[in-house]
């Protein structure tokens, strides 16, 4: 089956799109990725979305100039046909209070970094020594555990994220299916981390495809080596090459 009326295409950022750097802010766009990705959306017919734990702002300064339809913040802030909606970091007091004491926790650990996102939170341990990898780890764990049942705890890459508990990206990803041009399409997710393995089982209970890009347990149906991988199948169907997601190797 190739016909493109047919699919809608999430796709995950970091790890999936593009490599994992030292730092948020290092991350390297390919020249050739945003073109490639603006073909493809035009040839689903504006049915394709990036589904992101970053800000939807962060996103779009990545692939600029392009404006593309983003879930941000793992689902919290969603922007359809130009439409933003979630994300104000002043519907969540509770929240902010917690990234102060991130910062007065994790200050006296050099590599530690904190990573702002308004309505949400990330630790990053990656350029931390193992010890104080450890204590950063433990300290957004219990500043989590503390904030209640609104908030939730998102194990990532080097990274501890806390999230308002409603917001899922397999909870965006269905969001997105209810309107046009989503609708009645079979989705096709792609994505590289834990927070993508809660969108995978979601995506498979509603009969899309689910693919893990890179290594590690999965619930995901497909497998992709990484992202240079996935970069070149994203600029083959924008091409015109047939979209047989079921044909990608198995996970
Ligand atoms: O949902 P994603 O698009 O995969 O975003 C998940 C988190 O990715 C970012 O952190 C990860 O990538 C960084 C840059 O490569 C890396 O330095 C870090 O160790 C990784 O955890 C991002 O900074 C987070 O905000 C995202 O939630």
């Amino acid at each position: 089956m190739s016909e493109t009326a047919d699919y809608a295409l999430f796709l995950d950022f970091d790890g999936t799109l593009v490599e994992i750097a030292p730092r948020p802010d290092a991350v390297q766009v390919d020249p050739s990725l945003v073109p490639a990705l603006e073909r493809l959306r035009e040839r689903l017919g504006g049915a394709l979305a990036i589904v992101t734990g970053r800000p939807v702002a962060v996103i779009d300064d990545f692939l600029n100039p392009a404006r593309f339809d983003v879930a941000g913040l793992h689902g919290v802030e969603r922007r359809v046909d130009g439409t933003l909606s979630g994300g104000r970091p002043e519907d969540h007091p509770d929240l902010r209070a917690g990234v102060e004491r991130l910062h007065a926790e994790t200050a006296r650990y050099e590599s530690v970094l904190i990573e702002d996102k308004g309505a949400s939170v990330a630790v990053h341990w990656r350029l931390a020594a193992p010890g104080d990898a450890q204590a950063a780890e433990e300290i957004v764990k219990a500043v989590a555990a503390d904030l209640g049942s609104a908030y939730r705890l998102q194990l990532g890459k080097a990274v501890g994220e806390i999230v308002p508990a409603a917001a899922t990206k397999g909870h965006a990803i269905r969001a997105f299916l209810e309107a046009a041009p989503y609708t009645g399409r079979r989705a096709i997710f792609l994505g590289d981390d834990r927070t993508d393995e809660i969108a995978f089982a979601s995506v498979n209970e509603d009969g899309g495809i689910s693919v893990r890009i890179g290594d590690g347990e999965t619930v995901a149906s497909r497998r992709l080596a990484d992202p240079a991988v996935v970069r070149a199948l994203i600029a083959a169907w924008a091409e015109g090459a047939p979209i047989d997601p079921d044909a990608l190797p198995a996970a």
